[in-house]
């Protein structure tokens, strides 16, 4: 496996790759990986000849006052554990190196991401599309993989794929958990031990609500019901907890097939979200 940091070397590679015709997976992370990452990097690798990770903690993607200096990094760690999930080149770009002047020019996330995580994150996603697709032009891939666990960036990012043409393939996992159901965030490593205890109840409260809603469809009860867990079994503080449509984002309506029922809570000054995607047969 190799490690690459300059645009001049992956893109060595990809016309390597290219010239033998071998199919690209590209799974796009911020490094410090777990189990949610490698499992990309092996999904990617079963269905491709050759598998590029790229791990980029993106400037462009934080707000002013969130955690862009102090998200965690390890590049050795992850070199060892992206080589032992089957990953062939990793790009570990600097910010200098992506993005060599601010040109001002940005790409707009557009509806799908003024709600959610977007309404939190101001700008948020607009930098999320602006490095995806930097990556996209540069890595080529066949196809490219991302965790159900951010639903929001995967509808958006399909979306950016279909308006723009991108001649690739988006594929999704479902999310990875540890054992007493928490999803699995490089932010996690943010917890205290009473705070680690108390996450669990996220998965739990998501849990009552999509069972409440699929027995009664009364969405306002259920959403209650998980905010009111959520409330009783952390000091956290809930961001948000809707019940919409998905992948479109949109209100629910009696035809609606597929949802989405996201949260982000505040677990001290660690913000963790998750989510369920289910039809009306509970799958
Ligand atoms: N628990 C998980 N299960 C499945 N996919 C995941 C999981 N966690 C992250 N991913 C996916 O891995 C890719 C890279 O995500 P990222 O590097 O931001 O990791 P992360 O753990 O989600 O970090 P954070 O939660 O701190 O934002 C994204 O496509 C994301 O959806
Ligand atoms: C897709 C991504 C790598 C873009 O920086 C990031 O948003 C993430 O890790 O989900
Ligand atoms: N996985 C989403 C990246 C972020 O929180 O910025």
């Amino acid at each position: 496996m190799k490690v690459v940091t300059k645009i001049t070397e992956l893109k060595q590679f990809v016309q390597q790759a290219k010239k033998e015709q071998k199919s690209i997976g590209l799974v796009p992370t911020m490094g410090y990986l777990h189990d949610g990452h490698l499992t990309l990097a092996r999904t990617a690798k079963a269905n491709n000849d050759v598998v590029i990770m790229s791990i980029f903690v993106n400037p462009t993607q934080f707000g002013p006052n969130e955690d862009f200096e102090s998200y965690p990094r390890d590049l050795p760690r992850d070199t060892e554990l992206a080589q032992s999930a089957g990953v062939d080149l990793i790009f570990a770009p600097s910010v200098e190196e992506m993005y060599p002047a601010d040109s001002g020019i940005k790409l707009l996330a557009g509806r799908q991401a003024t709600i959610l995580c977007g309404a939190s994150r101001p700008g948020h996603f607009d930098g999320v599309v602006q490095v995806v697709a930097k990556l996209f032009h540069l890595a080529e891939p066949t196809r490219a993989y991302f965790g159900q666990k951010d639903a929001q960036q995967v509808a958006i990012i399909e979306t950016m794929v279909r308006d723009f043409n991108f001649p690739l393939e988006i594929t999704t996992i479902p999310i990875v958990r540890e054992e007493d159901g928490l999803a699995k965030s490089s932010r996690n490593v943010y917890l205290t031990e009473q705070e680690r205890a108390e996450a669990p109840a996220i998965y739990v409260a998501l849990n009552l609500a999509k069972a409440h809603f699929l027995q009664t469809k009364n969405a306002g009860e259920a959403i209650a019901l998980a905010e009111k867990h959520i409330a009783e079994n952390t000091a956290g503080r809930l961001d948000y907890l809707q019940l919409l449509s998905y992948p479109d984002l949109a209100t629910i309506t009696a035809r609606t097939e597929k949802f989405l029922l996201a949260t982000a809570v505040y677990i001290g000054n660690t913000r963790l979200i998750d989510n369920l995607i289910f039809s009306l047969e509970g799958e």
